[in-house]
């Protein structure tokens, strides 16, 4: 019988600040060589479950530890973190507090300093793993400097050529494009085959992570495991959905269409699904009896690029150039791309936050004749992490920050304040402290306090990454709000059903440059397009190729239909 390399035995841990504990009760084995997709709601304690596997807990974050937790056959309460370094590899969620190097090199060569290794033997490992991630011409670059996703890929690689026998990735694909996700799925099982290592994989993506095959899926939730079953067995529960992790859209499309998964013994991927007439015939039949409507859009121009661009030094090559477009009021659009094509970069050029070399107008205004504190008034920006972004302890304070610093009575602050907390659901919430807030809560925190100076565009950096599906609903049916009341919406995501199902209008760039400016449909059935901007089509556009539908993409269209019918009209007023 296999001897289990992780074990958890009646294991709970209460974190220090904590009145009560983050685990409870968990039993949990895993043997050497198995591939684990741990899943759950934000806060459940997948994190903690793999903060226990690294040593951090309770080596760094300290805590009441009850039960047993042995990894690699030691009791993790007698390990000290160096030990820990030769038994586990962690790619940490926050990717920029696990930087050392002064160099992406350098970085990535530490794990190996760490195991003594010579200095050839040590050039020759990173050099292969970078041209593996295609990540060379990062390599003399700091960590600090990178995109959000060039730097989980330079975790990643930090990872990889360590060869620890347990390797935990704790949301290895939040920031990666969709492409550099399926290549970091492969790279993963390729290297788990190589070294029989024992893989977890912590991750709210879980269509990505099934994209190859996983052996068991684990669900958290508030703290205790509420399944553990081998991957297609979980799939055919419902249990996902019943503690909100997002199925995958196939496997929910399926289901819509009325066909009976519970007759399918594989439903783990779409390759191995069973191709019949009868399940040909009902996805066609449901395809057919859905009403494709289109939204209207005004077309009047509001914000005007002109060769806008941006470099950050001389001998660096370009990483935004000669970018064009009008975004028209009440448009909703998505920016999209591979990992350091310039999106963020794009739009730290609109704010004014660094320069442009080209022309930005909005409503014939020329945006360089304005301080930042007065383009922030006409274009918001919300940063990824609500956290960065929050300084005041109270809701109410929050929104009103930006009114304060532009000395706006206190009759009126508290007028237009109220207003937007009722805008944006906030208003029941007004007295609360802001640590009392969920992340999706705050993020609407943010929002608002951008809102309330009446902005013309709202700009957000990829807003989803790393959220949960209920939190991601919320967001984004939010932010359909604010669209439908007339403002004018762009977000930089790397969610393709997101792009298709909210928004009309995809800005997509590769290498700096502007090369699609198209509707979200057009954009994924042009090949060349998905390649150079390292896209993905969805899981139900490769259903319906399985299944030899005639018009993919009206199967696609039927989906959104379907999902938009099931949307709930949230009371915001
Ligand atoms: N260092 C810490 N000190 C005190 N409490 C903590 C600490 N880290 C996490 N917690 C608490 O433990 C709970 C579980 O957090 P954890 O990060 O394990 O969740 P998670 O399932 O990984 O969530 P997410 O998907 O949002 O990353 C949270 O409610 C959090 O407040
Ligand atoms: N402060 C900086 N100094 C030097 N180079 C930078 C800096 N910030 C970004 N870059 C480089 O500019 C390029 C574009 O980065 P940007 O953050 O705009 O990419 P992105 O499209 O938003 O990527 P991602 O999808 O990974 O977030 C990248 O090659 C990055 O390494």
């Amino acid at each position: 019988m296999t001897e289990p390399i992780i074990e958890f035995k009646d294991f709970s841990f209460k974190y220090n600040s904590q009145a009560e504990p983050t685990l409870k009760n968990i039993n949990l084995k895993i043997n050497k060589g198995e591939k684990i997709l741990l899943a759950g709601p934000s806060g459940s304690g997948k994190s903690t479950i793999g903060r226990c596997l690294n040593g951090l807990i309770p080596n760094i974050d300290q805590g009441e530890v009850k039960g047993k937790c042995l990894v690699n056959g030691k009791d993790i309460t007698s390990t000290s973190l160096f030990d820990f370094s030769f038994t586990t590899s962690t790619i940490l969620q926050d990717a920029d507090s696990q930087f050392i190097g002064l160099t992406v090199g350098e970085d990535i060569a530490f794990a190996l300093e760490n195991d003594c290794q010579p200095k050839d033997k040590m050039h020759q490992t990173v050099n292969q793993w970078a041209n593996e991630l295609k990540i060379k011409e990062l390599l003399t670059q700091s960590p600090q400097s990178l995109s959000g996703g060039q730097k989980q890929i330079v975790a990643l690689a930090g990872v990889l050529v360590d060869e620890s026998p347990i390797l935990l990735f704790d949301e290895p694909l939040a920031n990666l494009d969709p492409a550099s996700g399926l290549k970091t799925m492969a790279i993963i099982d390729k290297i788990q085959k190589e070294l029989n290592a024992t893989v977890i994989i912590i991750e709210h993506r879980v269509e990505e992570v099934l994209s190859q095959l996983i052996d068991r899926i684990i669900l958290v939730n508030e703290g205790t495991i509420v399944a553990d079953q081998p991957t297609n067995q979980l799939l055919h529960s419902n249990t996902l959905e019943k503690i909100g992790v997002r199925e995958p859209l196939y496997l929910k499309a399926l289901t819509a269409a009325d066909v009976n998964l519970s007759s399918i013994k594989e439903v783990d991927q779409i390759s191995t699904l069973p191709v019949s007439e009868k399940i040909s015939d009902k996805l066609a039949a449901w395809t057919k009896q859905a009403k494709i409507t289109k939204k209207e859009v005004d077309n009047l121009p509001l914000l005007k690029l002109d060769h806008v661009g941006h470099q950050y030094s001389k001998n660096q090559p370009y990483p935004l150039k000669d970018v064009s477009t009008t975004i028209n009021q009440g448009d909703f659009i998505s920016i999209v791309g591979q990992n350091g094509a310039g999106k963020t970069t794009l739009c730290r050029t609109i704010c004014g936050f660094i320069s442009n070399e080209g022309k930005i107008t909005l409503k014939d205004q020329n945006l360089s004749d304005l301080s930042i504190k007065e383009r922030a008034e006409k274009i918001g920006y919300v940063m990824q992490d609500p956290n960065q972004m929050i300084s005041q302890k109270m809701i109410f304070d929050e929104i009103a920050l930006g009114l304060r610093l532009r000395n706006v009575d206190e009759e009126t602050i508290k007028q237009k304040v109220d207003q937007t907390l009722k805008i944006c659901g906030l208003y029941p919430f007004r007295h609360w402290p802001i640590s009392a807030l969920s992340f999706g809560q705050k993020k609407r925190v943010t929002i608002a306090a951008i809102l309330v100076l009446e902005p013309e565009i709202i700009i957000l950096d990829e807003p989803t990454a790393g959220q949960d599906w209920k939190t991601y609903t919320e967001i984004m049916s939010f932010l359909k709000h604010l669209n439908t009341m007339g403002k004018t919406i762009i977000i930089i995501t790397h969610d393709m059903h997101l792009m298709l199902e909210y928004t009309s209008r995809s800005l997509a760039f590769a290498k700096g440059k502007l090369i699609a400016d198209t509707t979200p449909i057009e954009l994924l059935t042009n090949q060349a397009l998905i390649k150079e901007a390292s896209l993905k089509r969805t899981s139900l556009y490769d259903l319906a190729k399985h299944y030899n539908l005639p018009d993919p993409n009206k199967f696609v269209q039927a989906y959104i239909n379907f999902e938009q019918q099931n949307w709930k009209d949230e009371d915001y007023e």
